[in-house]
């Protein structure tokens, strides 16, 4: 049978892109389609806008530091118009270079809303169908609200980057990587932060004595944490917002964001409809090859409800495109992914978290929380966590966990390390890099306690 396309991808975010230019570059015919803009969340609404918010977020406490080594600078006012300009100029930038690399790599972009008609055919917004072998979703996720009285009171994170104006006083629901990175931005942007956490800490799933650490931090830094504690009713009160928590506080916001998770788009495709099957959560369900229940249909990226990060979304794509179309069944490697909380402080990681270590078998466990030179000369309090998991039996380093500046930019080079099976006398024979606060990966001493 004759198709219109070799592949055709539903999503042009960081896994179909990607998938879609490698097997145009290979030669084959590949049909893309993007309902809003080329580039999905990581560069228009996620990873990107957030970290540039992470940068202008810290030059305050840059400029303070500076001050007590010589200089006379002070902070002056936060231009958040100026700033929002010049971000949405940067995403039009990027939205543009994907456009025009996609489509030099032979991609036929269609910027319209697909859905499935069957297990080889899309159909656009328009009318227009088109045939493919292949067909790959890759149509992400998108934030919900909690279903209560008054949700759409508050903004999600899609919101966060067209603000008309910086608020003055901001509630932060939900403290996974959204809630606490933006919790951070704002903080240091002049808002005043608070925040409701319905466990006990936040960054739930991180280790425990990492999260903590970040916590701790983060309340030094000005933000108020309200543990245990979810929304139970929200109002309108004049210009703003009145919230009751679950523990019984109440507070009047400006602004409320709700980071309360995300959701796969799955929904109004015509998946289940074709054979494709969604798990509880509405993540399509696939093989270790990313394949779903129909063999002509794959998934990628967070609409598969993996793990939800870019990087990972991306090799997806590329062992998508190996074992389609190269013939090299290619699974997916999931295991040891390192990745970085922008918090304030940061926090990177990779492995076992303690808790996973000490479920798996018997543990050592190396620890050092210290001030760095650069804060401590300044007159910080904060300290930085280097921790370190190790096997007892085989001397493996099973998890590491950093709390501090450039604590993403160092974890990238504990993941090769582990990647390639490194154990602790590896880590031990490196030579130290001096003065750095990384050095503490290589002088890690005895371990703090030893988990039978
Ligand atoms: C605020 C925020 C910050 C983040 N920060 C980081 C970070 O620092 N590091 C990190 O690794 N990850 C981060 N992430 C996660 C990361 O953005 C995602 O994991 C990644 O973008 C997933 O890529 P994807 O290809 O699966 O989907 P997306 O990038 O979401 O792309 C899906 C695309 O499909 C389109 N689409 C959906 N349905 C249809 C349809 N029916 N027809 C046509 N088009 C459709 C959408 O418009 C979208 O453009 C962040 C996410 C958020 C929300
Ligand atoms: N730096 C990064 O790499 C980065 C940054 C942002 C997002 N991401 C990705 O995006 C994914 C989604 O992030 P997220 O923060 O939206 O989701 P999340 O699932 O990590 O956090 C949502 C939090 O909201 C809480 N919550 C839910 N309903 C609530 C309620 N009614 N009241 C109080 N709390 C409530 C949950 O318990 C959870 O802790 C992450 O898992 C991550 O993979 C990555």
């Amino acid at each position: 049978m004759d198709f219109d396309y070799d592949l055709f991808v539903i999503g042009g975010g960081s896994g179909g892109v990607r998938a879609a230019r490698l097997t145009a570059m290979d030669g084959h015919k590949v049909g893309l389609a993007e309902e809003s803009r080329m580039g999905g969340t990581c560069v228009i609404r996620g990873c990107v806008p957030k970290k540039l918010m992470v940068y202008a977020s810290t030059y305050p406490g840059a400029v303070a530091e500076a001050r007590t080594y010589g200089w006379t600078a002070q902070v002056g006012d936060f231009d958040w118009d100026g700033f929002r300009t010049h971000l949405h100029s940067e995403l039009d930038r990027l939205e543009k270079a994907y456009h025009t690399n996609a489509t030099k790599a032979g991609v036929t972009i269609h910027e319209q809303r697909a859905v499935l008609k069957d297990a080889h055919t899309v159909a656009l917004a328009d009318g227009t169908e088109f045939t493919a072998k292949h067909i790959l979703i890759a149509t992400g996720g998108r934030p919900v609200r909690p279903e209560m009285k008054n949700a759409d009171l508050g903004i999600v994170s899609d919101d966060v980057f067209h603000l008309p104006e910086l608020p003055k006083k901001m509630l932060i629901v939900g403290a996974g990587y959204i809630g606490c990175e933006f919790a951070g931005v704002f903080n240091g942007l002049g808002t005043e932060v608070s925040m409701f956490v319905r466990g006990a800490n936040v960054l739930r799933g991180f280790d425990e004595e990492a999260r903590g650490h970040v916590s701790d931090a983060m309340q030094q830094r000005g933000i108020t944490i309200h543990t245990g504690c979810a929304p139970m009713e929200v109002e309108k009160r004049g210009d703003r917002i009145w919230v009751k928590g679950s523990n019984g506080h109440t507070e009047e916001f400006d602004c409320l964001l709700w980071a309360t998770g995300r959701k796969p788009n799955s929904t109004g495709l015509g998946l289940e409809e074709i054979g494709v099957k969604l798990d509880r959560h509405g993540a399509i369900c696939v093989d270790a090859y990313s394949q779903s229940d129909v063999p002509s249909i794959y998934a990628i990226g967070d609409v598969t409800g993996r793990v939800e990060l870019t990087p990972v979304a991306i090799r997806e794509g590329v062992a998508f495109n190996k074992t389609v179309f190269h013939g090299e069944k290619t699974p997916v490697d999931h295991d040891l992914i390192p990745t970085a909380v922008f918090t304030q402080p940061e926090m990177g990681t990779v492995g076992l978290t303690e808790e996973e270590a000490e479920a798996q078998e018997p543990t050592l466990v190396y620890a050092a929380a210290f001030r760095p030179m650069q804060q401590a000369f300044a007159g910080g309090e904060e300290r930085v966590l280097f921790k370190m998991l190790v096997s007892r039996e085989t001397d493996k380093v099973l998890g590491v966990h950093i709390v501090g500046p450039g604590a993403g930019e160092m974890i990238q080079f504990v993941g090769v390390a582990l990647k390639m099976g490194a154990t602790k006398a590896d880590f031990d024979r490196t030579c130290a890099v001096h003065p750095t606060m990384a050095e503490e990966l290589v002088t890690l001493k005895d371990p703090v306690r030893v988990l039978a």
